[in-house]
């Protein structure tokens, strides 16, 4: 048996790699230099907004017999799509939490804006319980009460500390309902005193205020469309649009004045309440809390805001879920994406806020945005007729299947759960709608959108990189002139320096300020807010965005970004925009602001936007312009790898995946990073997710770090978290995690598994088949990419028996020259050749070798195309020579590969 690898001198981008292998190579360098620098910058600019390509309806087509076969149904069937349940007096006991973990709840959300705090700590307690009981590991998630307005009202406690309102309000369509902010007074039927003192100041004669039940269900039964009339002092006069039965907590919600455009009515009530603080740290203090929700999140400054106050509790563990609810929080999404760690699409709230028939344009952006960065994104609000039925509408069967085919990693129950009289039934409901979408999903397809839209980021960055280093050097030469004349070339440089800056603050990302707009201009003054707090204080970008409000709507997010952030005058306004822009994308970087801190944003955040790395090198090349002589150089940006090696060796494992048609991938991670990054190419197998504890001292004492991480992958698509115990044998895990899978029915004999793990400084993608027994390794295959800069990647694919090994070798992209016949090896009985550990039919080693101008990131290991283009370089038929070869030896790998004997 034997295995050659070769490795190339230097790591470069795994989409160049792919694009240059794709094309002759005679024809590289002349395209490459060919590209329209003006188009490339343009797409740039387009990608800074996000997708330029809309994304395709990923969905496999089927036949209709197939279509209406019955699904498999049984206990503990995986589903890649996260249902999260918010838990309430339905939902509370040990029994219907074990329940409903096993239907399929993954986290649970505990709401503070409802039920009181003993209420909170009886529910964690049942839920720890009910995970112990059915041995699953569930999430949780905290959400705020934050900015919301209420209607002040006498309620009840139950036994169970759960508030009730025993009494409903009944409204007839054009009766006059009195909101008020007067702080003493009493709800009556008709006058309803509101937990927000300065309402009256907000609303304006015509605007219309919903009043909706806590948790609504979209019945308009339950929902009241309020005319203001007139305003009173602190009166606010309405008449009904429509008759409801107002019953149980009623929330208030100032519905945006402007029918196309934004004027930003925004109360200025703080990100957290005071209750949300004590709350947050008491339930933070005894129990694990996971995620927090943050209600009404409007700027990434909130979501920069919540991390710190987590870190000031110690909750370092504990991440950020940006609920976007408002227009505001629309248009200030890319902002709050960047910062946050996931994302909830608060579809009732922002139902309201824009018009039904821009929906489904707002969800399938903003999903497909979060896609883009490989960060958790959920919507609420899917099965509101499951509150009072134990099935769902058509309407709602559908919505689900096609947000799981937008690409949405999980669900949010509200109402259905927590008071709904179907809650198992809801979950074992969606996770079965959830399971056969998936089954539909079109993973290749999504998988190639993503290396495509990396693609197209490394071109325009490169284009880009070449135009900034045309103008650095161009100022390079004003400052030699200058110079000359008197002034300090430190001074040119610095100008440069400054009008970066000044574009960078100017262009900042949150596009429209949080604070409110008052109905007499008065509001910023009575709240203290400063110039910037009102009307007049968000002109610039705000007028702007107006404008575009009203031409092309807020449908258009990415037109939005480009034309506040000047994306559009990217191609032609020169090194100052450019840099401006990659100012502002890198302090956007930063994410959460507390780089700090061990929990912050540190430079491992930054591998959350898929480009950073190249980005960010270039915006500090570019504010940095006035220091160097000429600033970056095109040079210096192509050495740079677009998407790092950690991302590059993810897409890989799922590429390597869906070659080897894998049942399984394992990952082995620390922060759960690695497997979000295997879950961001949708793989269509489950993943594994190996959690291996940790030992960490924090200074006072040695705790054992890895259950947070675990939990907190039960917001991704796709993820298996599972905590292995700690113990210094790699393989043990992995047979350990391969029994359980086995015993969970996700693999059985002869499947074949994919694992990413690190074996001492390599990363490495392991290509495995299990024995007869389906519960063992049978043997590696084992593709390997070195670690770190410099050491560029080698690559060796080594196949135990198998039935058909060529096969197997093509289908993971070798042509038939690469493969050299086994039967030698069975002659000298390699470490896997002897009969009796069933080897007998030899190992079919494939041999990959990398031309030198072809070098490639893992990404490119399984790519038919780039296949062809090494075998033929190595055969001599192509101009460029081999890379020098090495020889890797087996015998010294076996050890640290892990080849385990079945
Ligand atoms: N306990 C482990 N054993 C083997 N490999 C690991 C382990 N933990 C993480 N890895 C692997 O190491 C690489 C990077 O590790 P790290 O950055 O710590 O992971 P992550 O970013 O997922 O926390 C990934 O390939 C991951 O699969
Ligand atoms: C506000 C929520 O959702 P929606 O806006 O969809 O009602 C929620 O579930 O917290």
């Amino acid at each position: 048996m034997f295995e050659l690898a070769v490795r190339g001198p230097a790591f470069v981008s795994g989409r160049r790699a792919l694009k240059l292998a794709r094309r002759p190579a005679s024809l590289c360098a002349a395209s490459c230099s060919n590209n329209s620098s003006k188009n490339a910058m343009m797409g740039y600019g387009k990608r800074l907004g996000f997708a330029t390509k809309a994304k395709q309806h990923f969905f496999k087509s089927l036949d209709l017999q197939e279509c209406i076969k019955p699904a498999e149904k049984r206990d503990g069937l995986f589903t890649g799509t996260k249902l999260v349940c918010s838990l309430g007096p339905s939902s509370h006991t040990v029994e219907v939490l074990e329940a409903m973990l096993r239907a399929g709840m993954v986290a649970v959300r505990v709401d503070l804006t409802w039920g009181g705090l003993d209420f909170h700590r009886a529910t964690l307690a049942a839920l720890n319980q009910a995970m112990v009981n059915c041995k699953k590991l569930c999430a949780v998630i905290l959400d705020t009460l934050g900015r919301e307005i209420m209607v002040r009202r006498p309620c009840e406690f139950g036994p169970d500390s759960w508030p009730a309102h025993p009494n409903p309000i009944d409204v007839a369509a054009g009766q006059t309902i009195t909101l008020t902010t007067a702080p003493d007074v009493e709800a009556t039927a008709d006058v309803w005193p509101v937990t927000y003192p300065h309402l009256h100041n907000m609303v304006e004669e015509g605007d219309t205020v919903y009043i909706g039940r806590y948790l609504g269900t979209g019945s308009d039964s339950a929902s009241l469309y309020l005319r203001v009339t007139r305003i009173e002092g602190a009166d606010i006069i309405c008449e009904a649009c429509n008759g409801a039965v107002m019953d149980g907590l009623m929330t208030v919600f100032h519905m945006e004045r402007s029918a196309d455009s934004l004027l930003n009515l925004q109360n200025n009530l703080p990100l957290f309440s005071e209750y949300d603080r004590q709350a947050i740290a008491a339930l933070g203090a005894e129990f694990e809390i996971d995620y927090v929700n943050l209600a009404y999140t409007r700027t990434r400054e909130d979501v920069r805001e919540a991390r710190l106050f987590l870190d000031s509790l110690g909750m370092t563990a504990t991440k950020v879920l940006a609920k976007v609810e408002t227009r505001q929080g629309l248009l200030n999404f890319r902002g709050i994406l960047a910062g946050a760690d996931g994302i909830v699409i608060s579809r009732g709230h922002i139902g309201l806020d824009v018009a039904p028939e821009k929906m489904a344009l707002v969800q399938k952006q903003l999903i497909s945005h979060c896609n883009l960065l490989g960060k958790p994104v959920l919507i609420t609000r899917v099965v509101d007729s499951m509150v009072t039925s134990p099935r769902p509408t058509r309407a709602e069967a559908t919505d689900i299947a096609n947000a799981v085919l937008d690409g949405v990693d999980g669900i949010l129950l509200g109402a259905e759960t927590l008071r709904g009289s179907y809650p198992v039934e809801a979950v074992a409901t969606i996770a079965e709608i959830c399971r056969v979408a998936e089954s539909v999903f079109d993973h290749t397809s999504h998988y190639d959108h993503l290396m495509s839209a990396a693609e197209e980021m490394e071109d325009v960055v490169r284009a880009a990189a070449g135009s900034m280093a045309a103008a650095a050097a161009a100022a390079a030469g004003g400052r030699a002139s200058t110079s000359a004349s008197g002034h300090s070339g430190e001074g040119a440089g610095s100008g440069l320096r400054g009008t970066a800056a000044a574009h960078a603050a100017e262009l900042d990302e949150d596009m429209i300020p949080s604070s409110g707009v008052s109905r007499a201009g008065s509001f910023s003054d009575v709240q203290g807010l400063g110039a910037n707090g009102g009307k007049s204080g968000s002109a610039g970008s705000f007028s702007n965005l107006r404008g575009l409000m009203q031409s092309s709507s807020y449908a258009s997010l990415q037109a939005a970004y480009q034309e506040v952030h000047s994306f559009a005058m990217f191609g032609g306004a020169g090194s100052h925009s450019v840099a401006a822009n990659l100012h502002t994308l890198k302090a956007s970087t930063g994410a959460t602001g507390a780089g700090k801190s061990s929990v912050g944003p540190s430079a491992k955040d930054k591998a959350d936007l898929p480009f950073m790395n190249m980005l960010e090198s270039l915006a500090s090349g570019a504010t940095g312009a006035g220091k160097s002589s000429v600033g970056p150089s095109a040079k210096d940006n192509a050495d740079l790898p677009f998407m790092n090696m950690l991302e590059s060796l993810a897409s890989s494992a799922v590429r390597a995946a869906g070659k080897v048609q894998a049942d399984l991938i394992i990952v082995y991670t620390a922060t759960g990073r690695t497997a979000q990054l295997v879950a961001k190419y949708r793989p269509p197998m489950p993943i594994l997710t190996l959690v291996v504890p940790r030992l960490v001292n924090d200074g006072i004492r040695w705790r054992l770090e890895g259950k947070a991480t675990a939990r907190t992958c039960q917001l991704t698509r796709g993820l298996l978290p599972m905590l292995a115990t700690p113990g210094p044998n790699g393989d043990a895990v992995l047979e350990a995690a391969v029994i359980k899978a086995a015993l969970a029915g996700l693999v059985a004999p002869r499947h074949h598994v994919v694992v990413l793990q690190q074996i001492h400084n390599d990363l490495c993608v392991k290509i495995m088949s299990l024995d007869s027994s389906g519960r063992r390794i049978a043997g590696p295959r084992v593709a390997r990419a070195a670690k770190g800069t410099g050491i560029g990647p080698y690559i060796s694919a080594l196949y135990p028996k198998s039935p058909n090994p060529k096969a197997l070798a093509r289908a993971m992209g070798a042509s038939t020259g690469d493969l050299v016949d086994s039967d030698a090896d069975d002659d000298d009985e390699g470490p896997h050749g002897s009969a009796a550990d069933g080897y007998d039919e030899g190992l079919v080693p494939l041999l990959v070798g990398l031309p030198g101008d072809l070098q490639t990131s893992a990404s490119m290991l399984y790519d038919d195309e780039m296949s062809r283009a090494i075998a033929a370089a190595m055969k001599g038929s192509a101009s460029p020579a081999p890379a020098p070869a090495r020889e890797v030896d087996v015998a010294a790998l076996k050890p640290s590969i892990g080849v385990m004997s079945p």
